[in-house]
C-alpha cells in the first residue's frame, strides 16, 4: 500500500484553545525578562523577582496604639515626662509614675500598661487617675511579622498595597522583572488613518486601540513603537518586523494572518527565521491568530503575535495568547480564569472553542451575551467585560458555570 503524500499546501492543524494558552505561557516563562532593581515609586505593575521579606520585626518596637499615659505600677501616677512618636524614650524606673504618650510612640521600658487619655482624670494634686483596659493598648514587636519573614512569594504582581507593605518593611528598592517592551505593526495599506470610512476603505481601529490594551497588560509602548499601515509588500513587512524586533520583546502585528494575495506575515516570519509557537487556534472568532518566537543573533528571544485583521478577532488574540505570554515573561503564575454563571444560552462552535462577548452583572454574578459581536464589529466589545468560554462540542445553557476571559479594564470602567 502506498503512503498518502503530504499535501505541501495543507495548513497545520489548529491548536486547541487551552493548549495554545499553555504554550504561550510556557514559552514566555522560559524567556522570562531580566531582573532589575527599581525604587518603590517606579514599581507599580512590575512583578517580584525575589520574595518580599521584612527587614525588621513588624512593628519594629513596642508601639502605643492610643494617645494616653504609659504608666508603671498602680495609680494614681505622677507625671514625669512626655513621649512623642519618633524617638527612644527614657525608661520608667519608678512605680507610680507615668509619661504622656502619643499614638505611634515607642512605649518606654518599665511601663506596665497604657491608659487612654479619654479614660483618665486628674486628681486635685495633679496626679493621673483611671482604670486601664485589660487588653494591652500597644502593639508588640513582631506581632505582624518576625524579622526576615517572607510575606509575598516570587511572581507576585506589584500593586499599591504591595508597595506600601514593602515600604513598611524597610525597603527602598525591590528586585523585579523588567517591564516588557511592546511594538505594534499595522498591516493593510488600504486602511484609513483619519476621517470617516467609505468607498471601500475602513478606519484603522487597531493602531489606536491595541497599544492601550498592551499598556494595561503592563507593557511599555512608546508612540514611535506603533508603525503603520505598513505597505503591502513582503520587503516592507520584513523591514518593519526586523526594525521592531531590535528593541521590542513582543511585536504585535494586525492583519495579514491569512494567505491572501497581500497577506505577507507568514512569508515574512519565514524570512526572519521565526518558529511558530502557535499557528492558528481552534477558536471562533480569531482562528488565524498566531504566536512565533524569534531568537536574535545575540541569543535574545523575542516574540511576534499575529493578531487577525478583523478587529474583534485581534482583541480576542490579545486575551488568548498575548496575556498568558506576558504573564510568563513577567514570571507570574499561569493566569487563572474567573468563573461566572451564564444568564442566557450561547451557541457552541462545533469542534472549536467559542469565545463570546459578555457583560458581567456584578450583583447577580452572572454573565450576559451581547449583541453586535461579529468579528469585524467593535460595538459589542465596547460594552463587554470579557469573553465567556464555550468549550468545544457543547453549547452554553442558562445556569452553566463558565470560565470568563477578562478584558484588562480599570476600576470605574463598565460601571464597576
Ligand atoms: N479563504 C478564507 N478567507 C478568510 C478566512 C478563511 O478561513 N478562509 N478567515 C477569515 C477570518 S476568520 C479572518 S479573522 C480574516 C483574517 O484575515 P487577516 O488577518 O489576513 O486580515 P486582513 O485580511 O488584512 O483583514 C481582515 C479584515 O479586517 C479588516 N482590518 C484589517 N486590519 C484592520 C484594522 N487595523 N482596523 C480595522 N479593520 C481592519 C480588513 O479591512 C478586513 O475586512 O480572514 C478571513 N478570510
Ligand atoms: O476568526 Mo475570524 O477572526 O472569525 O473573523
Amino acid at each position: 500500500m502506498e503512503a498518502a503524500a503530504a499535501d505541501p499546501v495543507a495548513p497545520p492543524p489548529p491548536a486547541g484553545w487551552e493548549e495554545a494558552r499553555s504554550r504561550a505561557y510556557a514559552v514566555g516563562r522560559a524567556a522570562a525578562l531580566p531582573v532589575v532593581t527599581r525604587p518603590l515609586v517606579d514599581l507599580d505593575g512590575h512583578t517580584l523577582a525575589e520574595p518580599l521579606a521584612t527587614r525588621t520585626p513588624l512593628p519594629a518596637f513596642p508601639t502605643a496604639s492610643v494617645d494616653g499615659w504609659a504608666v508603671r505600677g498602680t495609680g494614681p501616677w505622677r507625671i514625669v515626662g512626655r513621649v512623642l512618636a519618633g524617638g527612644v524614650p527614657a525608661p520608667l524606673t519608678e512605680d507610680g509614675t507615668t509619661v504622656e504618650i502619643a499614638t505611634g510612640a515607642m512605649v518606654p521600658e518599665g511601663a506596665t500598661t497604657v491608659l487612654r487619655v479619654e479614660e483618665s482624670s486628674r486628681t486635685p494634686e495633679g496626679l493621673v487617675a483611671g482604670t486601664p483596659r485589660p487588653m494591652p493598648e500597644w502593639r508588640l514587636p513582631g506581632e505582624e511579622a518576625a524579622a526576615g519573614e517572607e510575606l509575598l512569594p516570587v511572581g507576585t504582581p506589584v500593586d499599591p498595597a504591595v508597595i506600601g507593605l514593602a515600604a513598611s518593611c524597610g525597603h527602598d528598592t525591590l528586585r523585579v522583572r523588567r517591564q516588557p517592551r511592546a511594538a505594534l505593526l499595522v498591516f493593510g495599506d488600504e486602511l484609513l488613518t483619519a476621517g470617516p470610512p467609505g468607498a471601500g476603505q475602513v478606519r484603522d481601529a487597531l493602531g489606536p486601540a491595541v497599544p492601550a490594551w498592551l499598556r494595561r497588560y503592563g507593557c511599555a509602548v512608546r508612540p514611535s513603537d506603533v508603525v503603520g499601515p505598513v505597505a503591502d509588500t513582503l520587503s516592507a513587512h520584513v523591514a518593519a518586523l526586523s526594525a521592531a524586533l531590535t528593541h521590542a520583546d513582543l511585536v504585535c502585528t494586525t492583519g495579514g494572518t491569512m494567505h491572501g494575495p497581500v497577506d505577507h506575515l507568514h512569508p515574512a516570519l519565514e524570512a526572519l527565521g521565526a518558529e511558530y509557537v502557535v499557528n492558528t487556534v481552534a477558536v471562533r472568532p480569531g482562528f488565524p491568530m498566531l504566536l512565533a518566537r524569534v531568537v536574535g543573533a545575540d541569543g535574545r528571544i523575542r516574540f511576534v503575535a499575529g493578531l487577525p485583521g478583523n478587529p474583534q478577532s485581534a482583541i480576542l488574540a490579545l486575551v488568548s495568547l498575548v496575556a498568558p505570554l506576558l504573564a510568563g515573561l513577567a514570571g507570574r503564575p499561569v493566569p487563572v480564569l474567573p468563573q461566572a454563571v451564564l444568564a442566557e444560552p450561547i451557541s457552541g462552535r462545533g469542534a472549536f472553542t467559542h469565545l463570546a462577548l459578555v457583560r458581567l452583572d456584578r450583583v447577580a454574578g452572572t454573565v450576559h451575551p451581547l449583541r453586535h459581536v461579529g468579528s469585524a464589529m467593535l460595538r459589542g466589545l465596547a460594552g463587554a467585560d470579557g469573553f465567556a468560554v464555550i468549550r468545544p462540542g457543547v453549547s452554553g445553557e442558562p445556569g452553566d458555570r463558565v470560565s470568563v476571559v477578562p478584558l484588562p479594564l480599570l476600576p470605574g470602567e463598565r460601571g464597576s
